[in-house]
């Protein structure tokens, strides 16, 4: 069984390999939202893949590097396209979440992306 959380921060960024007029090339920011799904069997005794308490303990430490901040300055996230930052989230969280099974980030109510390991190194 698949569960996820869900956790919203706010961050600037630029994409600053893009033509200088595409419009995302200039400093700009999102409410972005991101679910961290895990997937495993349910525990005989508490009903449950794991505790939604303790997914939000492990994303706590990348939610403050990411929240009300400048992303381009964190390292790895120097080109911070939503792809970039869904498979940074994935490496940081992977050692510590065994059972992550996906991450979603959406940088607007209309865009965003869908990352599982696929091109992991
Ligand atoms: N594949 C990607 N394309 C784009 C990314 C990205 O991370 N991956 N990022 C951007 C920009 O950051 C931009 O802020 C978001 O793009 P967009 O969806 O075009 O934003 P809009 O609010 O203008 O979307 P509309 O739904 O068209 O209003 C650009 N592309
Ligand atoms: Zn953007």
């Amino acid at each position: 069984m698949e569960i996820f959380k869900e956790f919203g921060f706010e961050s600037a960024h630029r994409l600053p390999n893009l033509p200088p007029e595409h419009k995302c090339a200039r400093l700009h920011g999102h409410s972005y939202r991101v679910q961290i799904h895990v997937q495993g069997p349910l525990h005989p005794t508490f009903g449950w893949v794991m505790d939604f308490a303790d997914l939000k303990a492990a994303f706590r430490p990348l939610f403050e590097q990411l929240d009300h901040n400048y992303l381009n300055d964190i390292e790895g996230l120097e080109n911070p396209t939503s792809e970039v930052l869904a498979r940074w989230i994935w490496t940081r969280l992977r050692p510590r979440l065994p059972l992550l099974s996906r991450v979603v980030v959406r940088e607007t109510c209309t865009s965003g992306c869908s990352y599982a390991g696929e091109d992991e190194a």
